[in-house]
């Protein structure tokens, strides 16, 4: 998505424990919004330590519905259960987004996209699942919704570019405004 934006820029995996984050926030219960920032910070500051001088962007996304909080489906059975969960209701993809520069976050931004599901038969899900494959364990809600996953969907509001895991048009103007970007 950033490459298709014309931003150069490198990316690398931080090392971060975030099951352990997440299961404290949610004993503690701080919101979906603040834990996916605190996720996002940790990836971030990880990866700052290693590039001193990089403007470091980390991203985190929680999937946030009435059944609970959701993570990206450890396999096709695991999918299976999540949609099962998501079907007829709406949910939301809490994104987080931030900006590091020298130790410092510099800049946060949260896109809440909401997603209502249709009430998908099972016999759907075993064509979609058999189709999708192992594409819905890269995604937190067990969906690619630029591909077929778009098909379980009757209403989606929000920025795409935040379903997909990035707030593009806000980190976009954070760019431009801290010149790394002409505006
Ligand atoms: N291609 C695609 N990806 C999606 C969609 N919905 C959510 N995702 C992705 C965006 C995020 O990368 C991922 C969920 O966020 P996570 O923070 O759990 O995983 P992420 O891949 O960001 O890296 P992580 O493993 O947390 O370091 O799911 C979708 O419809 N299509």
């Amino acid at each position: 998505m950033l490459e298709a934006a014309g931003l150069r820029f490198e990316a690398a995996a931080a090392a971060v424990d975030e099951a352990s984050i997440k299961e404290a926030a949610q004993a503690e219960a701080i919101p979906a919004a603040d834990t996916a920032l605190m996720l996002a910070d940790a990836k971030a500051e990880r990866i700052a330590r290693r590039h001193t001088e990089a403007l470091v962007i980390g991203c985190d996304q929680l999937l946030v519905s009435e059944a609970g909080w959701f993570d990206k489906p450890v396999d096709l059975a695991a999918a299976r259960a999540q949609l099962q969960a998501l079907r007829g209701r709406t949910h939301q993809l809490v994104t987080a987004i931030v900006c590091h520069r020298h130790g410092q976050r510099i800049w946060q931004h949260v896109a809440v996209p909401r997603l209502t599901m249709r009430d998908v038969s099972d016999s759907f899900l075993d064509v979609y699942l058999a189709a999708e494959a192992a594409a819905v364990t890269q995604s937190v809600g067990a969906y690619r919704i630029e591909g077929p996953g778009v098909q379980l969907f009757s209403k989606v509001e929000g920025e795409h570019a935040a379903i997909l895991g990035v707030p593009l048009l806000a980190l976009l103007g954070f760019l431009r405004q801290h010149g790394v970007l002409l505006s």
